[in-house]
């Protein structure tokens, strides 16, 4: 029985992987939304073409999902190089970096993702390489230590992370570009929906894909997640169509709310409220109470709830704000009330 459970998630994750591969997309003319990066990136390529050079260093930082790895791929695909890709936890040592820079071809991108949690004797070999192309590593200890410098072909680094503030200042000024991804507009996310709907060769209406769109939490990833389950839905309990109303129905069997909350924004944003009095609660007792790591509140939950104005990080801690008491159908505390009239008569305390 565990078995053939365990077989299903496999298979069913291989499956989702595959769909992945197949729609995402490849070119800067295929990468929906973000306007500001795309015409930026765009022009900064064409420019890097022309000069017959390496791009810039580049920075790309936003929340999971948003299509920073996308990005970094298109950026390789756009300038006709490839793409080695690595990320911050799996550098552990020195030597691991230096492996990937001396296997560098000219021009080559080297992709470090989650760049925020590289190790400070990693970064330390990056900034020299970062800058002058330069690997400078000592080998063996003790007495018989030496240290040695090679030339490295240019190359461009682009880091990703979900956390900009994390990045020490000496490795953040090393990026020329910086780029930052938003959450995506409903209209962005529907033309991301339709376009992958069409690349699985799923019939769908402009109403259908809106509705996933506007219930996707502003990110891309969510969107392709949530129309795969929907087409699930539409094929065994309709015509295979995805209409508005089948996909209304899709999304809310499948406990994702009007807003595009699911059952772990709702606990956050309930626990703020029933247990913490709408806050201010400080992030590690929020975390206890609805037992999460406290990253995932910050990195995950967090940023759309602020960004849709349900949460705000003030210096004492998470505080709800009225939408969340409406969101759910709750009487605003005293202190959300319109203040009261002063009374013009009430005596001054001496
Ligand atoms: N601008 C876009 N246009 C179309 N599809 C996109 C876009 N951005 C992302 N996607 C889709 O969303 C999926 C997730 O994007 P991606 O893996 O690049 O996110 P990420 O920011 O690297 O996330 P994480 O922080 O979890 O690594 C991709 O597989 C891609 O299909
Ligand atoms: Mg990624």
């Amino acid at each position: 029985m565990i078995e053939a459970d365990r077989l299903v998630t496999a298979t069913g994750r291989d499956r989702d992987e595959q769909l992945d591969r197949a729609i995402r997309p490849l070119k800067l003319a295929e990468y929906i939304g973000q306007p500001v990066v795309r015409e930026q990136m765009d022009l900064f390529i064409r420019a890097a073409r022309a000069r017959r050079e390496s791009l810039d260093h580049t920075l790309i930082f936003g929340p999971p999902g948003l299509g920073k790895t996308t990005l970094a791929n298109i950026i390789a695909q756009e300038m006709s190089v490839s793409i080695k890709s690595t990320s911050g936890p799996v550098l552990e040592r020195p030597g691991d970096l230096a492996a990937m820079l001396t296997n560098l071809e000219a021009g080559d991108v080297l992709f470090i993702d989650e760049i925020h949690r590289l190790s400070p004797v990693v970064e330390e070999v990056l900034y020299p390489a970062m800058e002058d192309f330069q690997l400078d590593i000592m080998i063996g200890e003790g007495p018989a230590a030496r240290s040695i410098k090679l030339d490295l072909p240019p190359f461009t680094l682009v880091g990703a992370t979900t956390r900009a503030g994390m990045l020490t200042n000496p490795l953040r000024d090393r990026f020329g570009i910086v780029q930052r991804l938003e959450f995506y507009s409903s209209e962005d996310l529907a033309t991301i929906v339709s376009r992958s709907a069409n690349i699985l060769g799923l019939t769908i209406e402009a109403q259908g894909a809106f509705e996933i769109a506007r219930r996707a939490r502003g990110t891309p990833r969510i969107a392709n997640r949530l129309l795969r389950r929907v087409r699930d839905f539409a094929e065994v309990l309709g015509n295979g169509e995805i209409s508005r109303s089948v996909a209304d129905r899709a999304l809310n069997m499948l406990d994702v709310d009007e807003r595009g909350f699911d059952h772990q924004d709702r606990r956050l944003l309930l626990t703020l409220i029933e247990k913490f009095d709408g806050g201010p609660v400080g992030l590690d007792n929020l975390a206890a109470a609805i037992s999460e790591e406290r990253h995932t509140i910050e990195d995950v939950l967090e940023p759309y709830l602020i960004q849709q104005g349900y949460i705000m990080r003030t210096p004492r801690g998470r505080v709800v704000t009225r939408h969340a008491y409406l969101h759910f159908g709750l009487n605003l505390p005293k202190r959300m009330l319109d203040p009261p009239t002063p009374d013009l008569f009430e005596p001054v305390a001496e």
